[in-house]
């Protein structure tokens, strides 16, 4: 018997929601993007190419472009939505007439929601109550993967259903889909690398090495499970595709938009000049704002966050922040294996942390 053909429609016009409908496609899936832009639209149903986003890579013919909402969520199984944070609930607002329970809902947005701090997922679910929800996140550059370079993601949802079908749509012979049911552990991976991401950008700009690059994303992995743990997540997740995959890529490719600013900060250039310079999201200069506050709020010990935000808010030169970064607590490696406090009550013990 012939596999019934799914029906998948993608909400975002940008650069991930392109390769994502175009791997759909790819699939054998039948598939439709919406998106804000008319005169995109135009380019992706006639040329199969988008010259906003991703100009140099061949859109599968099968992924019809609309602006009408109506229509591209008409009888689709499967809903993937490639907003940024700063949109996301207002896009899922305006799609709720043509959701129904049914259906699955998929967020791919690394963010956090700013007045709420909420994560997409759980936006989602607020503002629908359905329970197929899940969330895509790892080491997915967009070009990469419009590309065809062979890739891997993760799809997390407490409910089978939604891990099962998005395997099912998106799995293919340049793109593997790997299963978690750690939701918030794997948006979180999502969303916090992006922080890192920016101060390996500057990092490398200040031409500093390969231990240091090494020692910021490990010490960066750190930070990301702390945070994450006190938010219910699995430490365990971090050492998969969507924490310390994504935090690699992201940490390691001037194709990240991210990492972009920081290195345009680390030449010189100022947080606006680098974000204006890039035209498209960079989800972590928010989420740095967001994640120190709330940090600061719950009580988590996030130096390298805490550090970004001086540079990108209040001035403070780069090389200085890393100067005093190299001085603070001197504390334990993995703290799953070795718990920070008992790593300063030894100092505190043997007469305190002797730093100069
Ligand atoms: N590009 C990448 O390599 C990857 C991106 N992501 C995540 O996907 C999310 C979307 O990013 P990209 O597609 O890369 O962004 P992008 O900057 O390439 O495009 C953003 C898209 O959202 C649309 N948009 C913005 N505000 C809107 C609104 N109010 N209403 C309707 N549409 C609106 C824009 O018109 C554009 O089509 C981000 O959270 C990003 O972190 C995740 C994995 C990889
Ligand atoms: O999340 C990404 C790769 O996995 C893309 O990162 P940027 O948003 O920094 O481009």
């Amino acid at each position: 018997m012939a596999e019934q053909q799914i029906k998948v429609a993608v909400l975002g016009g940008g650069s991930f929601g392109t390769a994502l409908a175009s791997i759909a496609a790819d699939n054998g899936a039948k598939v439709r993007q919406w998106m804000r832009d008319e005169v995109l639209v135009e380019q992706i149903n006639h040329e199969h190419r988008n010259g906003r986003y991703l100009p140099n890579y061949a859109i599968n013919p099968v992924v019809q472009a609309s602006t009408d909402m109506a229509e591209v969520l008409q009888e689709a199984e499967l809903v993937l939505i490639a907003i940024p944070s700063k949109a996301f609930r207002s896009v899922v607002q305006a799609a709720k007439p043509w959701l129904t329970s049914e259906q699955i809902l998929v967020s791919t947005t690394k963010g956090i929601e700013q007045d709420s701090f909420m994560l997409m997922s759980d936006v989602l679910a607020q503002e629908t109550g359905f329970t197929h929800i899940g969330v895509i996140a790892g080491p997915n550059l967009a070009s990469e993967i419009a590309d065809k370079q062979l890739t891997a993601t993760v799809v997390a949802s407490a409910d089978a259903l939604t891990r099962t079908r998005v395997q099912q749509a998106l799995g293919c012979r340049y793109f593997r889909v790997y299963a978690s049911d750690d939701r918030h552990g794997v948006e979180l991976g999502g969303a916090l690398k992006n922080i890192y991401a920016i101060a390996a950008g500057m990092a490398a700009a200040l031409g500093m090495g390969e231990n240091t690059r090494s020692m910021l994303m490990t010490r960066a992995l750190a930070e990301m499970s702390r945070f994450a743990v006190a938010h219910g997540a699995n430490p365990m997740t971090f050492l998969g595709l969507a924490g310390v995959g994504d935090l690699i890529v992201t940490c390691s490719s001037n194709l990240s938009r991210n990492y972009r600013v920081g290195f345009a900060m680390g030449e010189g250039r100022t947080l606006e000049e680098a974000v204006d310079a890039l035209g498209q999201v960079a989800e972590g200069v928010n989420t740095v704002k967001l994640v120190c506050a709330k940090a600061a709020d719950i009580g988590v010990y996030m130096p390298l966050a805490e550090g970004l935000y001086h540079v990108l808010f209040d001035g403070v030169p780069a090389k200085d922040m890393a100067r005093m970064l190299m001085m603070g607590e001197q504390s334990s490696d993995v703290e799953f294996v070795l718990p920070r406090e008992a790593v300063q009550q030894a100092h505190r013990e043997t007469g305190g942390w002797h730093g100069q």
